[in-house]
């Protein structure tokens, strides 16, 4: 099957490759065409605009890094609307929110284009090892015919129906993760200042009812003070303000939320934010400031 990927960052380049090496067809294309190189040595073709891309594939993925992203690559010039047209497919799978979603939806099919947002939940490993989950919504035809690919991208995929449920799943799950992350960084800093030490604290949270794959993962290089990026801090601060968004919108109040959103805030202002979401650990235990 001849697939287009749109956007080989850190998440990007492990799906692309992934669906490579299962025999796709894939013709690339990524704003900084530098990135593409390694994916041109594993065999795939370039674009050299998302219109081109679109052009020359049925269906087309993209992973771009937020809201302005995902909306420049369809409507600016070069973009995926100059060509999408009856019988193609565009399937989003960065995080956004359900406006942007629905814009772009709406402008996709009423060229005939049909579209699907996915979203994933899972990271730079999971990316690597084809086990993300993946939360699709939208036209449902094509979320049928994107199975195969999901099969090699994911471990388990989701259709929760129309488009936005999936953008809304993702800032839900994505909002838990950020307030947790807070939680653990605090409870990392006060076992350390009260004289506990740290690993002991990370075996008993994992043999407790809280034990889960993040603090296992990211414990041992926050007390080490390393974070090399997985998930870049400044996308899960995006992700915090977009779930605050949808919390406006509902009338959900979420104070703990909002507080871990200032964390990342600050941690970005302190120069974090192409590191690790994990590095807003950097200002949980900077002495100067708390
Ligand atoms: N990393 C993770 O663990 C996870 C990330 N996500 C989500 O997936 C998406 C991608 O994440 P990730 O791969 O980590 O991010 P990266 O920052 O590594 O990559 C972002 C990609 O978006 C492109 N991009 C940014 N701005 C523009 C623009 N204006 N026009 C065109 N392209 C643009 C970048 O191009 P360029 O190379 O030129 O900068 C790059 O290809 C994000 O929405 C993120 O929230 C979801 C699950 C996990
Ligand atoms: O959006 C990023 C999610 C990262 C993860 O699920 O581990």
């Amino acid at each position: 099957m001849e697939v287009g990927f749109l956007g080989l960052g850190i998440m990007g380049k492990a799906m692309s490759m992934n669906l490579l090496k299962a025999g796709f067809k894939v013709t690339v294309w990524n704003r900084t065409l530098s990135k593409c190189e390694e994916l041109v040595e594993h065999g795939a073709s370039i674009g050299e605009t998302p219109a081109a891309v679109i052009k020359k594939c049925k269906y087309t993925i993209a992973m771009l890094s937020d809201p302005a992203a995902a909306l420049s690559v369809v409507f600016d010039k070069g973009g995926v609307l100059e060509e999408i047209c009856s019988g193609k497919g565009y399937v989003d799978m960065s995080t956004v929110d359900a406006t942007t979603s629905s814009q772009i939806n709406e402008a996709i099919t009423k060229k005939g284009g049909y579209f699907l947002e996915a979203p994933v939940s899972g990271s730079k490993k999971p990316a690597e090892d084809g086990q993300l989950v993946i939360l699709a919504a939208g036209d449902k035809t094509l979320y049928e015919e994107a199975i195969p690919a999901f099969d090699v991208m994911g471990k388990k995929a989701f259709y929760l129906g129309e488009v936005g449920n999936g953008a809304k799943m993702k800032l839900v799950v994505n909002m838990i993760m950020g307030s947790m992350m807070n939680a653990f960084s605090e409870g990392l800093v006060l076992a350390d200042r009260s004289g506990l030490n740290q690993q002991t604290l990370l075996d008993v949270l994992d043999l407790g009812a809280i034990s889960n794959p993040m603090f296992r993962l990211k414990g041992p290089t926050m007390i080490e003070g390393n974070y090399p990026p997985a998930f870049p801090l400044k996308h899960q601060q995006k992700d915090m303000r977009l779930a605050l968004a949808l919390g406006d919108e509902n009338a959900v109040s979420m104070p703990v939320a909002a507080a871990s959103n200032e964390a990342f805030k600050t941690a970005r202002s302190l120069g974090h934010g192409d590191s690790d979401f994990s590095a807003v650990h950097e200002r949980t235990r900077d002495r100067r400031r708390f």
